[in-house]
């Protein structure tokens, strides 16, 4: 399985995600503003792996100038990196958390080295316990349709909802993957389809606009897709094109499922309206690969997230297991 981020103890190498499928090259970086702009030109993208790879961003500061003052800099620049998925705050917290007193250290670099490490794996074991979890809600065979990249390429490895459709692939019960190509950056087609193809998952690339034509047609019969960050109420943020995705799965009775970690639940946000949507450059509409498709003064658009209201979810899975709408994330989940 492709690793999108490797540690290397004096270094953080990227998969660069703007070049697959048809070129493989790793990005080195050694200071926090190098994995800020990484994360901000999408070298490297999804919520989990943006989480990591500031975890890891924050040890190249410290190694850097270990001053309070620098690492709360770095913290910052980092943090302004991206603005939707939560998982990028929760890696600031979590390691801001964990390291305390940065005086009271005798090597700060080393104890941010431990915990960077420590959030890496533990992502990684919480994408199996989601693989486990959705897969256990979802009886017999499955025609599944995704959107976005939600594999190993946007996470610590696997995959959250990539994650549930490996876990239907490994108990033979996955009879193909239909995957969204996700205008504009093309994470469908470039990302979610090489990483198929790569482990021998069976996958069928779609435009964004046929979902409905497979509903219809009954091609699909469940929908699973990650999330950028959830709010409280459960209405959930997940790449633009999304939410239209969940209308129609209501309109035709199959499940509508998302899956992320708990890392991606903003409990301290109350609904989908306070969830902030990043507005991103719109020469990503109006071109593709470096080539313009419009007349150069067209005006375009390009919010990256659209938020799923909670009622529209038959479930998220997290880590801890199956919660169903309406969502109260401070009850426990249920187990499959
Ligand atoms: C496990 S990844 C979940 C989400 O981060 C994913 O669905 C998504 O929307 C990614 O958006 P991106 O803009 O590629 O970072």
């Amino acid at each position: 399985m492709v690793e999108a981020i490797i540690w290397k103890n004096t270094h953080l190498e990227l998969l660069d995600q703007r070049v697959l499928p048809f070129e493989s090259r790793y990005e080195t970086l050694h200071t926090a503003v190098e994995t800020a702009n990484a994360i901000r030109s999408m070298v490297v993208r999804g919520a989990p792996a943006i989480g990591v790879t500031a975890a890891y961003g924050l040890v190249l500061a410290l190694r850097q100038d270990p001053s309070p003052a620098a690492f709360a800099e770095a913290c910052d620049v980092l943090a302004e990196s991206r603005p939707t998925a939560v998982n990028l705050f929760d890696a600031i917290e979590y390691m801001k958390t964990g390291l305390g007193d940065l005086e009271a250290l005798a090597n700060p670099a080393e104890k941010a080295e431990s915990l960077a490490i420590a959030y890496h794996q533990d992502d990684l074991q919480k994408n199996h316990a989601i693989g486990k979890h959705g897969a256990s809600v979802l009886d017999g065979q499955r025609n599944v349709l995704t959107h976005c990249n939600t594999g190993s390429l946007a996470t610590s490895g696997w995959g959250t909802a990539l994650g549930i459709i490996r876990q239907l692939h490994r108990e033979n019960r996955l009879n193909m993957i239909y995957a969204d190509e996700t205008r504009p950056f093309l994470q469908g087609a470039r990302l979610t389809v090489w990483e198929c193809r790569q482990d021998g998952l069976p996958v069928k690339l779609v435009t964004d606009g046929m979902g409905g034509y497979l509903m219809n047609e009954d091609m699909v019969d469940c929908v699973i897709v990650g999330a950028d960050r959830i709010a409280a109420n459960g209405d959930a943020a997940n790449k633009i094109g999304t939410s239209m995705l969940a209308m129609a799965a209501k309109f035709h009775d199959i499940p509508f499922i998302v899956a992320a970690p708990t890392t991606t639940i903003d409990r301290r946000t109350p609904s989908g309206k306070d969830i902030p949507i990043e507005q991103r450059p719109t020469t990503e509409v109006s071109h593709v690969r470096g080539q313009a498709i419009v007349e150069e003064d067209t005006a375009c658009m390009n919010p990256a997230f659209d938020v799923t209201p909670a009622s529209l979810i038959s479930a998220i899975i997290t880590e801890e297991g199956v919660f169903r709408y309406p969502y109260d994330f401070s009850k426990a989940a249920k187990q499959a």
